[in-house]
């Protein structure tokens, strides 16, 4: 058995009270530490707040020092400037590292988003590129650089992948190439607001994913209200092949809800291994690009 614990959380993030949101995500990475999990997963632009508009074209942010990765993949929210593009970011740590940059590919820009107005998607699916870290983030974790663009972190025993929010709804989603690559771990870190009915289209969602291809897949997602006209209504979910797992609440008032569960990464293979079409597509894949993690 290849047991693996992985906790994700609603946090009640507030647009650019980054103290706040500070807190908030402290807490979260100390509950799932104490739970024993190894992943800890927060909701899409937790640093700043998912609601931000127009602030999210000014530059603050916060520095995160100390020891909250050692022994905990982090994948933690937050806006990135590569170049001259803003991108909406997976910033993925462990051990004072970052182990990628994944930035979101899909922005969400219809009905009540308008994700274009302050990023771009990442298009180009080829290799990981170099991005060169700013010099305060590089002094601080004596890091220069950190792979960047869409892949997966593959360690000794699982591979890990993230995707983001509106990726999941969108008609070609990145779940399924990566399950034939290997991934058996999404991570979905979202800014979903709360509408009649949605939780059910979000829960289908999840387990469609992993229903016909398996996997464990990992919803965080945003609570209550940041500033703007948004509630957004948290639903944390754990979902293996198919089935849910564990399950958030999503009216809660409290500003940091973590949920965990200890999954069996064999159920996933052995499932895998079942279905005749996934073994013949994974056979003949479009190889994706990964970081490997001793
Ligand atoms: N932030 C997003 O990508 C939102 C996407 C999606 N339409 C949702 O409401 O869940």
């Amino acid at each position: 058995m290849r047991l693996l614990k992985v906790a994700t959380c609603n946090l009640n993030q507030w647009a650019m009270d980054f103290e706040c949101n500070m807190s908030n995500i402290k807490a979260s990475i100390v509950q799932a530490k104490a739970a024993g999990a190894a992943i800890r997963l927060g909701p899409e632009l937790e640093v700043t707040g998912y609601g931000c508009e127009d602030h999210f074209l000014e530059l603050d942010t916060e520095l995160l020092l100390g020891d909250w990765t050692n022994d905990i993949l982090c994948s933690i929210g937050m806006p990135v400037i590569k170049g001259a593009e803003r991108y909406n970011c997976q910033v993925l740590c462990m051990n004072k590292r970052i182990i990628m940059i994944r930035p979101k590919m899909c922005l969400a820009n219809d009905g009540n988003y308008r994700e274009l107005r302050w990023f771009t998607a990442w298009k180009q699916r080829g290799e990981l590129e170099e991005f060169h870290l700013p010099i305060e983030i590089s002094e601080a974790l004596s890091q220069e650089s950190v792979p960047f663009g869409y892949g997966y972190i593959q360690f000794i025993d699982t591979a890990v992948a993230a995707e983001v929010c509106e990726e999941l709804f969108s008609p070609v989603p990145p779940h399924a190439e990566l399950a034939l690559n290997g991934v058996e771990v999404f991570m979905n870190a979202s800014g979903s607001h709360h509408q009649l009915r949605k939780l059910d289209i979000r829960l289908n969602a999840f387990m469609g994913a992993t229903h016909a291809r398996g996997g464990v897949y990992m919803y965080s997602n945003q609570q209550g209200c940041d500033g703007g006209r948004l509630y957004y209504d948290g639903c944390a979910c754990i979902v293996v092949n198919g089935d849910v797992v564990a399950q958030g609440s999503q009216f809660s008032l409290k500003d940091v809800e973590v949920i965990t569960s200890q999954v069996d990464l064999d159920a996933v293979a052995s499932l895998r291994g079942s279905i005749s079409s996934f073994q013949e597509q994974a056979s003949c894949k479009v190889k994706v690009s990964s970081v490997y993690v001793p």
